[in-house]
């Protein structure tokens, strides 16, 4: 089974680009659904019936499938008024085709990307500090390169472009320079922000950190929130709550304690935002306790603007078919799964599925909202206890905790009062610590699971424990929330990180796997995403200040019987294999972490992991140093499937946990590159962990040879390239079945070593 994912990936590494429509059917062919459309959403409702609202216009436009990214067309500014537009729309004939709506498209739509435009960096340091803590020089020089990329992503609003009465643009125009994420994100996001600004601080790019918290809280000023991204059609959601944790991080580097005048009041605004819309209280089945908890959930009956054509086939594809409470029912959580960051994944199903790549059965038994996700309520604790102490520190608790209209989007879903929303005014240190402690009480009885050792999401449908064993269950101790079996007890601690440490021996790519479940869908295996090493590692680093006198292991990596009983949620048996064509070289331990207290052992192993993955997918996508690392061959480049011409080494949005060099896959659009998120998880641990780092060992790229002529070869994406043969260190392979085919390694690390 082929699980590396690299066959279909297409690049944006320039960041702005505008599609032209490509239909892939006959122009006369009728699109498809027109008559039944969805009711017009609340995100809509002010009568602006805007392009990118979910009714005739945008659906008849996504249904004709002109554009292979749903994202693109949402993102296209009309070039005429909008009711230009619409008119002119409204002349189509009644049976729209294909042929109309690229027409249509083309006339009255411009480029998507251009309402941001690229500025040089001002004050870029090209020598941060950061850079003195990696002791390998080609780790040092590669990322001082990624160092170099926020000037792929820092972006300004074109206000010569902002549309008022002239044309109709889905972009929420912002007052500070922004940093996008990169390919089709060319918005600001609020929970990427979380890494993108940890990079920054690192990068001591301290203005545009201090501007990303201005863009924060503008959106909290006229929202009452901060949505998704910076689209209008992602005005009906918000992301995991991390403005409080950006501030702190900002303030703990600058110490820049004035922009806690604005801060403070919409931090709380923020928090109230919270905990009217999505916080409820349940009783504990275990203790019988009443709990202040919260969900994601979003108030929605129509497919998500950027994801139109995906919703639709995983609605109306249903067999038997959805009635239209059903179908409503299904959208919400559609758009509830994109509120949580994790869109999509099996921990959100009611089902689990096992082992299949068909991403649409496990869309549909999508049960988000009944789900209290672990993630979020030890987030919330750690955000409310970040807030005590921050106006703690500003020394001035009299600050109105409501200064702000905590605004109406009409999507409030709360379901109990709770502790919520009271005394934050008049005394807000003491109201955020008790919130702080009502959610982290919830944690430890809702979500942890003695037995198991690990923490999991709390489903209120069945009232039990969710048994998908995801890295979210580590945020509890990010957020310093700590079960009492954990304090001072090393082999409670031991157990705890018994799958990440079986995970880390499985796999050769990153550990921190999204779930050890393959169901085709992009936050489940094997994907391992930037954010979730981060905080692995981070509850990793709690740990060692719980143990203070941790021991040293000889093995940090264990077999599955040495697991924790259950943790993983999974028998041995229905783990995906790790394929042996994709350790090439790799070693799975390294000898920096050993002789180290455990947790600090795991924090190396984990961040030589990640730092591998980025390196060695940049190598293997084009990268070069100049005087230290020279390109791949073309031939070799080829190879990977992830390499177009002219490009030199891209920074993926997620990796793939059996394969160093490659991407992760999956979901419903393709691979993207920049990457915000990335480049900032790279500069965090190359500060912090650079100095145990040792010098990176990419895996071979795998070749079948299937001429013999030594003329031409094929590779294993299907390629073929002219004269071209093998070259050293080249390994006969299992699977050659016939006289002309056999499989060959080609070497893909080419670093000039001291002999
Ligand atoms: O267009 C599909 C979805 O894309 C976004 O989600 C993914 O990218 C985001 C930006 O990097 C990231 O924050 C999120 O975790 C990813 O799953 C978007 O946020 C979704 O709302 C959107 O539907």
């Amino acid at each position: 089974q082929n699980i590396t994912q690299t066959s279909s990936f297409s690049f944006s590494a320039t960041p702005v680009s505008t599609a032209s429509p490509s239909p892939t059917v006959p122009l006369d062919t009728p699109v498809v659904g027109q008559g039944e459309y969805p009711p017009l959403q609340y995100l809509c409702d002010d009568g602006g019936n805007a392009t990118y609202c979910p009714t005739e216009l945008l659906q008849d436009v996504q249904l004709s499938r002109i554009f292979p990214d749903s994202k693109t067309f949402v993102d296209k500014p009309t070039n005429g008024s909008l009711n230009d537009t619409l008119s002119a729309y409204a002349a189509l004939p009644a049976n729209v085709t294909v042929g109309d709506i690229e027409t249509f498209v083309e006339q009255h739509f411009t480029g998507e990307g251009q309402d941001l435009y690229q500025v040089p960096i001002e004050g870029f340091n090209s020598s941060p500090a950061l850079l003195d803590n990696i002791s390998d020089p080609l780790y040092k020089a590669w990322t001082s390169i990624v160092n170099g990329y926020w000037t792929l992503l820092i972006r300004e609003t074109n206000q010569s472009s902002i549309c008022t009465d002239q044309c109709d643009s889905s972009l929420i125009p912002l007052n500070h320079t922004v940093v996008v994420p990169g390919g089709r994100y060319r918005e600001i996001y609020y929970w990427d922000s979380r890494w993108i600004i940890e990079g920054l601080l690192k990068s001591e790019l301290y203005d545009y950190a201090w501007d990303l918290l201005q863009n924060m809280m503008d959106f909290i000023d006229t929202y009452g929130y901060i949505p998704n991204g910076g689209r209008q059609y992602y005005l009906n959601r918000s992301q995991p709550p991390m403005f409080i944790q950006m501030l702190d991080a900002y303030i703990k580097v600058t110490g820049n304690t004035t922009i806690l005048d604005r801060a403070l009041p919409l931090a709380s605004a923020e928090m109230e935002w919270w905990a009217t819309n999505r916080t409820f209280t349940i009783t504990s089945p275990f203790t019988n306790k009443t709990l202040t908890v919260a969900h994601y959930a979003v108030n929605n009956t129509a497919p998500r603007p950027e994801g139109y054509v995906e919703d639709f086939e995983t609605v109306m594809g249903a067999s038997p078919a959805l009635n239209e409470t059903a179908r409503g029912e299904l959208y919400s959580e559609l758009a509830t799964g994109a509120e949580s960051g994790w869109d999509y994944s099996s921990r959100w199903c009611k089902q689990p599925l096992l082992n299949t790549s068909d991403n649409d059965p496990a869309l549909r038994t999508l049960n988000i909202k009944a789900i209290i996700p672990v993630d979020l309520i030890s987030l919330l604790s750690g955000d409310h206890a970040l807030l005590a102490d921050l106006y703690e520190l500003h020394g001035n608790s009299s600050i109105s905790g409501n200064s702000t209209d905590s605004g109406s989007n009409g999507n409030s879903t709360t379901t109990g009062g709770g502790q919520t929303g009271n005394s934050s005014s008049s005394d807000p240190v003491s109201y955020h610590r008790q919130m702080a402690q009502a959610f982290s009480e919830s944690v430890l009885d809702l979500c942890w699971d003695p037995a198991k050792s690990w923490f999991y999401d709390f489903n209120t449908t069945s009232m039990t424990r969710s048994n998908v064993y995801t890295p979210a269950g580590a945020w509890p101790l990010w957020q310093n929330i700590t079960p009492s079996e954990l304090e001072g007890n090393e082999t409670a601690a031991l157990d705890f990180v018994s799958g990440a440490r079986f995970l880390l021996g499985k796999y050769s790519g990153i550990p921190t796997v999204a779930s050890v479940l393959l169901t085709g869908l992009q936050w489940d295996f094997p994907n391992a995403w930037p954010p979730h090493l981060h905080t692995t590692i981070k509850a990793f680093e709690t740990l060692g200040r719980l143990l203070p006198n941790a021991t040293t292991l000889s093995n940090l990596t264990i077999p599955f019987s040495e697991v924790a009983s259950g943790q993983l949620g999974v028998t041995e048996g229905d783990l995906q294999p790790q394929p042996a064509s994709t350790i090439g070289n790799v070693s799975l331990e390294v000898q920096e972490a050993q002789g180290k207290p455990w947790p600090l052992a795991l924090s190396i192993e984990f961040a030589n992991r990640y730092m591998g993955a980025a390196f060695c997918s940049w190598y293997s996508t084009g990268g070069a140093i100049d005087g230290l690392l020279t390109q791949l061959p073309l031939s070799e480049l080829n190879a990977t499937g992830t390499y177009t011409a002219g490009q030199s080494g891209v920074m993926f949005e997620k990796f793939n946990s059996t394969d160093t060099d490659a991407a992760g896959g999956g979901g419903e659009y393709n691979v993207q590159v920049g990457f915000g998120w990335t480049n900032g998880v790279v500069l965090w641990l190359a500060d912090e962990y650079g100095q145990y780092l040792p010098q990176p060992t990419c895996p071979m790229i795998p070749i079948i040879e299937v001429t013999g002529n030594g003329n031409s070869s094929t590779y294993s994406n299907g390629t073929t390239v002219s004269g071209t043969g093998p070259i050293s260190n080249t390994t006969a392979g299992g699977n050659g079945t016939s006289s002309q085919t056999q499989t060959q390694l080609f070497a893909g690390f080419r670093i000039p070593r001291p002999e």
